[in-house]
Parts: C-alpha cells; structure tokens; sequence
C-alpha cells in the first residue's frame, strides 16, 4: 500500500510537470520512500450512537484505503456520493498537504473531504472495518506552496498538523 501510495504521488507531481528535483523537499522525503508511513486500522462500532466518523480532509500527501462495504461518502464537484468499494480495488485520497502544494498551480489538486455514516447492524454481524495507509511529511518537516516555479515555505508540518485537526474536530464549518 505505501509502495502504490508513493507511485500515485509521483505520478500527480510528473503530471503536474513538477521538476523532479523538487520533490523530495516540497514532500519532505515522501517522494524517495521517507516521510511518515502510518497504517491504521478503522474499527466503526455500530453499538455507538454517533456517525461512523466526521467529514475531514486526510492531511497528508496520498492516503491508500482498503474497505469492504458501503459506507463511506465524499464531496465530489460539490455532490455528496458513495464511494462503495469496488472488490479487489483500493480507494485513494487526495490529502490538504498536495492541495497546499498545488493551490497557485494552472492545475490545482484538491483534498477530498469525506467521512463515514452510521452503519447499524442485525444481531451477530460484524461491525464495518477498513483499513488504510496514510502518507504525510514526517512532523519535522515544512509544507510548501509552489508559486512561479519556486518551492515557498508556508508553514512547518506540526503546525499544520494542529491546524488540520482543529479543521476537522473543533471547526467542522471551515471543512
Ligand atoms: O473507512 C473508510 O471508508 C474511510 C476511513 C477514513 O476516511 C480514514 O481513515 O481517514
Ligand atoms: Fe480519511
């Protein structure tokens, strides 16, 4: 999974016509198999009275999913949709750190938001889980804004990192 998340990442910047040379510092090693690898498990309890998770922006570079059943729903051109797994098929998102990167750019790329339902269940039938890859700088990093060919510093990966999070838990309306 991180191998195929990497491959995307520099498949967007080649398609972008990024200079290679840049990619290793504008992604903070991620480009070159650095960065901040995180594999998580997504366990959605359906005995919680609450939505199976918040609409969010994933807040790194590439995020490579695997689900198995329906119950996941994204902002796409302004429509919310499904994104219902196809079987043998990953999902890949987009995460705020390439929408940062790219926002000056003739083609910008954006960060999907999206987020999961309530998924109720009959007696005796697992709760919905899926599991994911998330790609990101490492947290000692720099996110940056490419700007007339020029990769500009806009703040460090921590601090965004803080930001993104308050975006998503304590600001919702801002997603
Ligand atoms: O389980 C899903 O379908 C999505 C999970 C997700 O968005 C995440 O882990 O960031
Ligand atoms: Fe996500």
């Amino acid at each position: 999974m991180t191998g195929l998340g990497i491959a995307v990442l520099r498949a967007v910047f080649r398609h972008l016509d990024i200079p290679p040379q840049l990619w290793s510092t504008i992604s903070s090693g991620l480009s070159d198999g650095r960065g901040h690898q995180m594999f998580a498990f997504n366990h959605f309890r359906s005995r919680k009275a609450t939505r199976g998770c918040k609409f969010h922006r994933d807040s790194g570079w590439v995020t490579v999913l695997r689900s198995f059943e329906p119950g996941l729903l994204a902002l796409i051109e302004g429509q919310l949709g499904a994104i219902n797994p196809v079987p043998g098929h990953f999902i890949v998102n987009f995460g705020s750190s390439l929408e940062v990167l790219t926002q000056a750019l003739p083609t910008p790329v954006r960060a999907n938001v999206h987020g999961v339902v309530a998924t109720e269940r009959a007696a005796g039938h697992p709760d919905r889980t899926s599991y994911v890859t998330f790609l990101d700088s490492g947290l000692d990093g720099t996110i940056y804004r490419l700007e007339n060919g020029t990769a500009r510093p806009v703040q460090s990966v921590a601090d965004f990192a803080v930001q993104e999070v308050s975006r998503t838990y304590d600001n919702d309306i801002a997603l």
